[in-house]
């Protein structure tokens, strides 16, 4: 799971250099925090109505969710890049309060 972070990462550095016009998350940074946060933002309200629809609905409203939380955690990628922060600290954040080091965090996650 965090492969695939690490990799997406890898990414959205390389859209921090990119022009605005070839790429989504470039246009985004070229916009600036404020366009970022209105994104965090929708995509935070869109995830918690998708919640409510999925709490009594079928398959395809909890496959919404997930789409939606996807795109929340994606645009939040996207803020913390524009700060110069990413996943890592977040992730560190986590497993300290896990009650682990980073370095032990995928030991703590063994059954
Ligand atoms: N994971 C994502 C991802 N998730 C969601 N989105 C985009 O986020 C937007 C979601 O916003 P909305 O649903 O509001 O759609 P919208 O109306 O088009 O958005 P706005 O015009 O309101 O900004 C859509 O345009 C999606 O395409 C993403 N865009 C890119 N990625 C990843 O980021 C990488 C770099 O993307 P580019 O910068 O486009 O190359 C890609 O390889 C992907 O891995």
């Amino acid at each position: 799971m965090s492969d695939i972070l690490d990799r997406l990462h890898v990414v959205l550095e390389e859209r921090r250099r990119a022009e605005p016009q070839d790429s989504y998350v470039a246009a985004l940074h070229h916009k600036g925090l404020n366009k970022i946060l209105e994104k965090v933002g929708e995509e935070a309200t869109e995830t918690l109505l998708a919640a409510k629809d999925a709490e009594h609905g079928d398959e395809s409203a909890r496959q919404a969710l997930i789409a939606e939380t996807a795109d929340l955690w994606f645009h939040s990628l996207v803020m913390l890049s524009h700060l110069g922060l990413d996943h890592r600290q977040v992730l560190d954040e986590l497993a300290r309060r896990f009650g682990v080091s980073g370095h032990d965090e995928k030991a703590a996650r063994q059954p």
